[in-house]
């Protein structure tokens, strides 16, 4: 017993909080005023029992990958399925969403070239299987080579029968009376997005077809596995590798928020480091496309009301959980919970299942506890990040970067922070090191390595994916492709999609 206490004094003695200087103490421009941050951090331990107390794991908090999940409100427990969805007509997005239409991407996306005219321009055959990387909801994603170039790709394959038995459940649990392809339409959603955007922190599309059992989606291959991965093998990440990350997710979350899309999926496991250590974000079954850019609160899809668990519980905003309206801000509370876990080892709130983890947020009036022992600056950027009310959360949109405008008042003028923070988002002290421009441009992939570089011998071996996944067989996922039926019962139909020639030139 005496031995098992020293063993863990001296594990705290190796846990010693970091001592920062305040990046704030001389800045004009910042004034933390707000009562509710303080309430916020945790206090330093003045006792040994305190100390006892803090939470600082050794180990990460969790082994296991967390499933996104769709469920209407009522659901409480821990999701088995997960739904995707995708702008609907009442968004404005109809000639895009439409998989009844088979000209549905906008003339204006860098890579839009559909195949309908040409449905057999890319089938599975052309593809040979190499391992397994990962697996969905719906079916598996294998490392693939493309016989004619012999380039690897990530295929992610989605098995339409149980898009449809989800759908059915989904609609019997709800009780809804709505036509069918409603529901099918958020299958759409993943591949209408990617095909039309261009971005170096997220995952690029080159060719999606489908057939009879199945839909695939030919995904550039990102070899060096899911943060997921690297954090169970680090623990915790130290404050520079997480401003980085921090600053390369908010780069491709902006992108998005422009594009007036939101991503509502932001987890570990969706973040990807590619071969120069650089975060590309992928898994794009939960993103929403909006003409209300700014904000979603009146919109009256099922998705935003009824369905409103959506995402994953230990990362998804208050709102979400609580079946509120909820807009673009969403995705910056996540930040926070992805930041917090980076830091910590585990997301602010944890649980055996979604209902504890739920009704722990719900209980805690200010949001979770920051680690007394983090640098002020990190602590600033999660407070507000992670405020429980959206309306008093940072608006890092609304205030990403200094403006023209903002120049010309006076830079040193000091901003009142009350309720709403001024403050430029790339202007917080944690991004001291960002060069904005740089990474932006995508630039920066070139030039420099990311913090974690993975270990890759050779890019078919996928040694950054989990051997849970790399020694599954790929046989039931890769079975004799029957064409789908060309006709227009087909539910799926016009899911097929090619890059432009010019798009893959520039990747490959
Ligand atoms: N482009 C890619 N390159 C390499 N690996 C990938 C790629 N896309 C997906 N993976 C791997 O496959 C896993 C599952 O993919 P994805 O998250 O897209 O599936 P999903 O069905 O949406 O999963 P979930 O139900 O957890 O949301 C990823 O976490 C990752 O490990």
């Amino acid at each position: 017993m005496i031995f098992e206490l020293d063993e863990d004094l001296k594990n705290l003695e190796l846990e010693k909080p970091v001592i920062t200087r305040s990046p704030f103490s001389d800045n004009e421009e910042t004034i933390i005023s707000n009562d509710e941050c303080h309430d916020m951090i945790s206090e330093p331990p003045q006792s040994l029992q305190d100390y006892l107390d803090v939470d600082v794991p050794s180990a990460r908090h969790t082994e296991k990958r967390r499933p996104s999940a769709v469920a209407k409100f009522s659901v409480l427990s821990p999701m088995h399925t997960r739904k995707v969805s995708i702008s609907s007509a009442k968004n404005g997005d109809e000639t895009n969403a439409s998989p009844h239409s088979d000209t549905g991407v906008t003339t204006s996306s860098p890579t839009s070239n559909h195949t309908s005219g040409d449905p057999n321009s890319r089938n599975l055959q052309d593809f040979q299987p190499v391992r397994v990387l990962g697996k969905g909801a719906y079916g598996k994603v294998i490392l693939v080579k493309d016989q004619k170039s012999n380039k690897l790709f990530a295929m992610k394959q989605l098995k339409k029968a149980e898009i449809l038995i989800n759908e059915q459940e989904i609609k019997d649990d709800a009780k809804e009376d709505k036509p069918d392809n409603k529901n099918i339409e958020r299958t759409f959603a993943e591949k209408t997005i990617l095909s039309e955007l261009e971005h170096p922190n997220i995952v690029k599309l080159f060719y999606s077809f489908h057939d009879v059992s199945k839909l695939y989606l030919i995904l550039q291959y990102v070899p060096g596995g899911e943060l997921f991965f690297h954090l169970k093998e680090h623990g915790t990440l130290d404050e520079d590798t997480v401003s980085f990350y921090a600053a390369e997710i908010s780069c491709a979350l902006k992108f998005l928020h422009d594009k007036g899309i939101v991503y509502r999926d932001l987890k570990p496991e969706n973040c990807l480091l590619n071969d120069r250590g650089h975060l590309v974000l992928t898994d794009f079954g939960l993103s929403k496309k909006s003409l209300e850019d700014n904000d979603m609160s009146n919109q009256v899809d099922d998705v935003f009301t009824l369905h409103s668990i959506i995402g994953t519980p230990e990362y998804a905003a208050p709102e979400i959980l609580q079946g509120l309206p909820y807009n673009k801000n969403c995705d910056w509370y996540s930040l926070g919970c992805l930041l917090f876990d980076m830091l910590v080892g585990k997301p602010p709130y944890t649980g055996t299942n979604h209902k504890v983890i739920i009704n722990k947020i719900q209980k805690d009036k200010n949001g979770p506890k920051i680690p007394y022992y983090l640098s002020e600056g990190m602590k600033d950027m999660l407070n507000w990040l992670l405020k429980k009310d959206k309306l008093k959360r940072w608006q890092v949109d609304k205030y990403w970067a200094e403006t023209r405008e903002d120049s010309r008042q006076g830079k040193g003028k000091k901003k009142k922070v009350g309720k709403q923070r001024e403050l430029k988002y790339q202007s917080h002290f944690i991004f001291r090191k960002i060069d904005w421009k740089l990474m932006e441009s995508g630039d920066l992939q070139h030039t420099t390595l990311g913090p974690i570089v993975p270990l890759i011998t050779d890019w078919e071996l996928a040694e950054n994916f989990d051997s849970e996944f790399t020694s599954m067989s790929y046989d039931d996922g890769y079975t004799m492709e029957i064409p789908a039926r060309n006709s227009k019962d087909d539910l799926f139909k016009g899911f097929s999609y090619k890059a432009s020639g010019s798009y893959l030139d520039r990747y490959f």
